[in-house]
């Protein structure tokens, strides 16, 4: 039987890295994808069915997490990681043709471009204003417009390719030539990806309140479990002054009995942590799981209650 088709979108327009990480999925070429104007407009063509998974950007070597993403996907309805994608990114600050760096005041581009490339402005463009856009992408095309109200754009360099009404004023303006980005792709629940050896698990676990030393009790689920955490980041809930959520990645998948546990730990704590998903690590890097936390170690050890409570 052939597969059914799949249709993509992702944070748009056509031109930025999400649309890069999202060509890094094997059957994505070829199937239908669908720019979103921002995060939250791709997750919601997700849960409402008008689209079977989202490219999104969720964190930067540079910038830390995108909160945008972050956010949108820790509350409303539940969505699902299944795929993570690296891109290496660099940057190019491109203009209308005629336009010379001296010309320039005003910058527009998404704020993870503008962060990464802040040193490079001050240096080459001192006191130029910085325009929020929604997307390297957007912001480029948007100089096409006659009425756009910025001088220039940092995009990706393929852009500027594409475009014959942009000129390219400067490359590799990114202040850490190494700059990567993370994106995941997402879906609604359903069958996990299976588990590969080399994993990540993300859950988002609010912080109960008035609750001395909550945070350390979370951690200790996974330190304690020898499960390894290669991200962790608060965001407020949004609900009121000092309610927060911890947004975390950690080494492993929900089939590894490690993982499993530590889950079911924080189910203790905080009720209302949220599963994101187990899926491949774009790396490919399995982490060393010592004995005591492999699943034959929680087999043997369940195995030895069992036959205690049988009265053995
Ligand atoms: O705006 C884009 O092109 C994006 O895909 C978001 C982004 C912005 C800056 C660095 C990485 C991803």
């Amino acid at each position: 039987m052939p597969a059914t088709p799949v249709t993509y979108t992702f944070l748009g327009p056509e031109g930025t890295f999400t649309e890069a990480a999202l060509m890094q999925v094997p059957d994505a070429g070829g199937a239908t994808r669908i720019p979103a104007s921002n995060v939250n407009a791709a997750l919601d063509m997700v849960r409402d069915g008008s689209a079977d998974a989202a490219m999104v950007p969720i964190e930067n070597s540079v910038e830390g997490g995108v909160t945008a993403t972050l956010d949108a996907i820790a509350s409303g309805q539940e969505l699902r990681i299944t795929r993570e994608v690296l891109v290496p990114i660099s940057f190019v600050l491109v203009a209308r043709p005629g336009v010379r760096i001296d010309d320039i005041r005003r910058i527009s581009t998404h704020g993870h471009a503008w962060a990464q490339c802040r040193l490079w402005v001050d240096v080459n463009i001192p006191g130029a204003e910085y325009v929020a856009g929604s997307s390297t992408a957007a912001a480029a095309l948007g100089l096409l417009d006659g009425d756009a109200h910025y001088d220039a754009a940092i995009c990706a360099p393929i852009v500027a390719q594409e475009q014959p009404g942009l000129t390219v004023l400067a490359e590799n303006i990114g202040d850490n030539p190494g700059a990567v980005t993370r994106f995941i792709l997402v879906s609604r629940p359903g069958a996990l990806p299976e588990r590969t050896g080399a994993d990540k698990t993300t859950v988002v676990v609010p912080l109960p309140e008035d609750r001395p030393g909550a945070l350390m009790e979370i951690l200790d689920q996974f330190a304690t479990r020898g499960v390894n955490l290669s991200r962790i980041e608060s965001r407020p809930t949004g609900q009121y002054l000092g309610h927060y959520f911890f947004s975390i990645d950690a080494d492993g998948h929900i089939a590894d009995a490690r993982v499993a546990d530590a889950l079911a730990g924080l189910h203790r704590i905080s009720p209302a942590t949220r599963f994101l998903g187990s899926y491949g690590r774009a790396d490919a890097q399995s982490s060393s799981v010592p004995q005591h936390t492999s699943d034959e170690a929680f087999r043997a050890a369940h195995e030895w209650v069992e036959q205690i409570l049988q009265g053995e």
